[in-house]
């Protein structure tokens, strides 16, 4: 059997062709132009970055490597008795564009195995950190702090490292570095939250598996963690963890420079820790009602005096998306399978009843529909997980499958240091200025 490695470089060979060629005859072809509002407005729609992984269309949501959620769910290669698939299948997947085999998925599960061993100093540098640190700080800190073993960094300053070859050292760091990430999850958890009683892993289990159990929650989290990691994977490359994680790599910073960074943009407000701001809404508006199940006409109360405080409704609304986000519709699947009575779960139902026709009638979201935030703190609470300022380390996890399959492709397409140019408002006044003189005269700029 061809291990994984072994696929990717093959498949690493055959699309080297297609980017040289489109570089070197195409290259002058047009695919976007930036205006204006563009420029000042977060290059929303501006179509600049390469991704082969994920590909976000506005109506019908994600697709990981051409697949639907419920084709990857239905397709991948899946533990004996569980619904959900390995996670190191789906990496796999990511990876390579190939729906691996059970035998190849398991090819990685013990690949990753073997990779899994913390370092002592980063539960040592965790423990010295402030307890009331928050979770993604954590994160970020005991990703970054392993930097040291970085054998890309190393490979660079010993000159072994060209164009041709950079990927096999992202690739080590990246399989090493995922390895661990649901012990060090799991880690900040119970020294957070549960008096740094750890739990160790069981080396039997899969990365779903061992994360469930060593957070301390009994099955079926292990499934809820391995449907999480695979729906919080990927988005495209222009959201804010994907591309900082791309643009940091991209300075040939190795993949813990670069995912620590990553995940310092997944920890804000507008991006990842939405799903945190969810449930601290839910639960503020909750208290102010006497702690019951609101009544519709109090949800609406709730929902305009958020915005009328001039706040978002978190969980609600898109860059891309237009429509309901399917991640979030896979959840809601799930809480309709295993949990169609929880209040709470009810309660966020609730919401998705009365919040897009209150967004349309504020008139401001271009998309009033919910995301994935809106629905995934509910499951977690169901199991027990009621700590949500850590909800965004579980999405960091996931993330990562995804960000850093990019930056292994980014150094094996060779891709270039990240450097767009920036203009003065005097500029852009004078372009506005140009552009109105040739419409009045009957020209176009
Ligand atoms: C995993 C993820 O990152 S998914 C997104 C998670 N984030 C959230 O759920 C937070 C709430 N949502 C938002 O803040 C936004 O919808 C974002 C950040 C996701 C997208 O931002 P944009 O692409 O700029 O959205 P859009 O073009 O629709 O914004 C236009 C206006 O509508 C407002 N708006 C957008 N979404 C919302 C919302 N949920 N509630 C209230 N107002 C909103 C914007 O703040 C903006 O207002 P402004 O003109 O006063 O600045
Ligand atoms: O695509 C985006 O901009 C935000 C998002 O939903 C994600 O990153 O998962």
């Amino acid at each position: 059997m061809t291990t994984l490695k072994e696929v990717l470089a093959k498949k690493i060979e055959e699309h080297r062709k297609r980017t040289t060629k489109l570089l070197v005859e195409h290259g002058d072809v047009k695919i976007s132009e930036v205006t204006i509002a563009q420029a000042i407005g977060g290059m929303r729609g501006v179509k600049s970055l390469v991704t082969d992984i994920s590909y976000l269309d506005p109506y019908e949501g994600i697709r990981f490597r051409g697949y639907t959620i419920q084709e990857v769910m239905e397709k991948l290669p899946k533990p004996e008795g569980k619904d959900y698939p390995y996670v190191e299948g789906f990496l796999y997947l990511l990876l390579t564009g190939d729906i691996p085999t059970k035998e190849q998925a398991l090819e990685v599960v013990e690949d990753m195995r073997k990779r899994s061993q913390v370092p002592q100093y980063v539960f040592d540098m965790l423990r010295a950190l402030p307890r009331d640190s928050h979770p993604m700080a954590m994160f970020s800190a005991a990703i970054v702090s392993m930097q040291r073993e970085s054998v890309f960094a190393k490979a660079y300053s010993e000159g072994k490292f060209n164009k041709y070859n950079s990927w096999e050292y992202m690739y080590e760091d990246v399989l090493n570095l995922l390895a661990k990430l649901p012990q060090i999850g799991a880690f900040i958890y119970r020294l957070k939250y549960k008096g740094d009683t750890q739990i160790d892993p069981d080396p039997n289990l899969d990365f779903g598996g061992n994360f469930a159990r060593m957070m301390g929650i009994d099955p079926p989290y292990d499934e809820v963690a391995r449907m999480y990691f695979i729906l919080h994977s990927d988005h495209e490359s222009g959201n804010v963890s994907a591309h900082t994680t791309h643009l940091v790599a991209s300075a040939l910073s190795d993949a813990y420079y670069s995912l620590a960074a990553g995940i310092n943009g997944l920890a804000g407000p507008l991006h990842g820790l939405a799903n945190q701001e969810v449930l601290a809404w839910i639960q503020k508006f909750m208290e102010k009602f006497g702690g019951g199940v609101p009544t519709e006409e109090q949800l609406k109360q709730a929902v305009w005096d958020t915005l009328n405080s001039g706040q978002v409704i978190p969980g609600y609304g898109h860059a891309v998306l237009r429509k309901t986000d399917p991640r979030y519709t896979a959840q809601r699947e799930y809480c309709l399978k295993y949990l169609p009575d929880y209040p709470l779960f009810q309660l966020v139902s609730k919401l998705y009843d009365v919040v897009p026709d209150i967004l349309k009638q504020h008139g401001k979201a271009k998309n009033p529909w919910p995301n994935v935030d809106a629905q995934s703190g509910v499951i977690q609470w169901y199991y027990g997980l009621t700590e949500y300022d850590f909800y965004t380390v579980l999405f960091g996890i996931g993330r990562a499958l995804g960000v850093l399959s990019n930056i292994t492709w980014d150094r094996a397409l060779g891709y270039p240091i990240e450097r767009p140019k920036s203009v003065t408002t005097d500029m852009l006044e004078e372009f506005a200025k140009q552009a109105q003189e040739a419409k009045e005269n009957g020209h176009t700029a």
